[in-house]
């Protein structure tokens, strides 16, 4: 993927956002507007009605060392930490060792001792956080966990998106890692989509909070990793050499219409098999506002458990959450599903935020609980120059209005991928996941993170 190499800002111009963000956040200083509407609720001026969250909170904060260019411990330490002390957040720091290790810890933690779970690193180490409380027995309790998530990485998708979001200016680098810090100071927490994905090898699913990507941009970001000294720009390399032994993947892509989808009752209410509702009106998830704010209550065992009318899944082995608008892999995709006439590829890329990198603007109007997964493709016979361009235009968001003839864009409910290529990546939120035949479907909010 191509990304402009981050320029440092000038100190002038640092502090200068820095304010302006203050202002936005309506913090004169980060304590007086936590302390505002302590303990009483408060109102937004957008009239979202919202509670403060309790102090001091207590969250697990984990960080790879090893993310973006081996900074982000240093980074916390020096733009983060003061503004959590001041803001009555207490953590305790939990600095990543291996690959799963976060995975395994949050599978086994008594997650009643914190009120979030809060990660500084990229990406990848988020989908392992997400992927081991799904993995919980008491998942459906364990996601309910609000989630925080600083920029460490090279990437910082979702760190962006949750940015982008809250109605702020682009920024990048450090001042990115200040915006999420003034997120998680506000602590409102809101729902976050995510996908279940099923892979051909066995029963086990993984839940994707950003994207699953084939072809060219899962190709980057892998080729990429070669270049990780470089930090962000480690994308814009990747892009080029890409682009200049640019490939055809072979595949058949099918998925199901979002307008299509409605119909069949996939509403929010039944795409879970239990509504979880907080006794305080004020953290009820709510289609229409989203949002509620990173309340203890939420996740403890206070919380009123409803049994909803649930469609019988396809898979009745399958446990845990239903995947109602999914098939096996190895029967056909159901009639209501669109076959895409094209073979041939040179990307597909379904993403569910609004951001694939800091300066990836992959689909503006994405929400955070929007239920859509935005599906792109692009057919083979693009030009070297056209995909350049078009990469180009997705660093401003304008990809989508350049009437680029190989280029598809549809927003969907579920998507399935058959790779033909006998060779191949397949990501999911940036990481490598078996190569084959791979299908997901969106759940509506199904995570809470600490954004707006
Ligand atoms: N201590 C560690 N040592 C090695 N790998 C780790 C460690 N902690 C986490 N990981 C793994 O490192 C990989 C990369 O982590 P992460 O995505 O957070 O950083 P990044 O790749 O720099 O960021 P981005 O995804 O935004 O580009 C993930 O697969 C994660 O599981």
């Amino acid at each position: 993927m191509l990304r402009t190499s981050p320029k440092r800002t000038p100190r002038v111009t640092r502090l200068a956002n820095r304010r302006a963000m203050e202002e936005h956040f309506c913090f004169q200083g980060p304590l007086l507007a936590v302390h505002h509407h302590a303990e009483t609720g408060g109102e937004r001026h957008d009239g979202v009605v919202y509670s403060e969250v309790r102090r001091p909170c207590r969250a697990m904060l984990l960080v790879n060392p090893h993310s973006g260019k081996g900074q982000a411990l240093s980074l916390f330490t020096s733009h983060v930490q003061r503004m959590l002390n001041e803001a009555g957040v207490s953590y305790t720091l939990v600095v990543t060792e291996r690959q799963n290790h976060a995975r395994e810890m949050v599978r086994e933690a008594d997650l009643s001792q914190w009120d979030a779970l809060v990660i500084m690193s990229g990406d990848g180490l988020l989908f392992e956080v997400v992927n081991g409380l799904m993995e919980r027995e008491d998942w459906e309790e364990a996601i309910l966990t609000p989630l925080g998530i600083l920029p460490g990485g090279s990437g910082n998708a979702l760190a962006a998106s949750i940015h982008h979001y809250s109605g702020a200016q682009p920024v990048s680098s450090e001042e990115l890692l200040v915006s999420c810090g003034f997120l998680l100071c506000k602590g409102l927490v809101s729902h976050m989509d995510l996908a279940s994905v099923h892979l051909s090898s066995g029963p086990t699913r993984l839940f994707s909070f950003l994207s699953v990507a084939w072809g060219f941009v899962a190709d980057v970001d892998i080729e990429s990793e070669k270049y990780r000294h470089v930090g962000a720009a480690r994308f814009t390399l990747g892009t080029l050499v890409r682009l200049a032994s640019l490939r055809v993947y072979r595949g058949r892509l099918a998925y199901l219409p979002a307008d299509e989808a409605e119909p069949r009752g996939e509403s929010p209410q039944n795409q879970r098999p239990f509504s979880t509702f907080c006794p305080s009106d004020l953290c009820r998830p709510s289609d229409s506002v989203g949002q509620n704010t990173f309340h203890n209550s939420c996740n403890s065992n206070n919380a009123v458990r409803m049994k909803t009318s649930e469609p019988v899944p396809p898979n009745a082995t399958q446990k845990g959450l239903p995947d109602s608008l999914l098939v096996p892999l190895d029967q056909p995709v159901p009639s209501d599903w669109v076959v895409v006439p094209e073979e041939d590829f040179v990307l597909m890329l379904a993403v569910y935020q609004s951001h694939l990198a800091e300066d990836l603007y992959a689909v503006p109007d994405s929400t955070l609980n929007d239920s859509i997964i935005h599906l792109m493709y692009v057919r083979a016979g693009i030009s070297r120059t056209a995909l350049l361009r078009l990469f180009l235009a997705m660093g401003k968001g304008t990809h989508l209005e350049n009437n680029c003839p190989h280029l598809v864009y549809a927003r969907v409910k579920a998507l399935r991928l058959e790779p033909f290529s006998p060779k191949g990546v397949i990501t999911v939120d940036g990481e490598v996941v078996e190569y084959g035949p791979i299908q997901a479907q969106v759940h509506r909010g199904l995570a809470r993170l600490i954004a707006r």
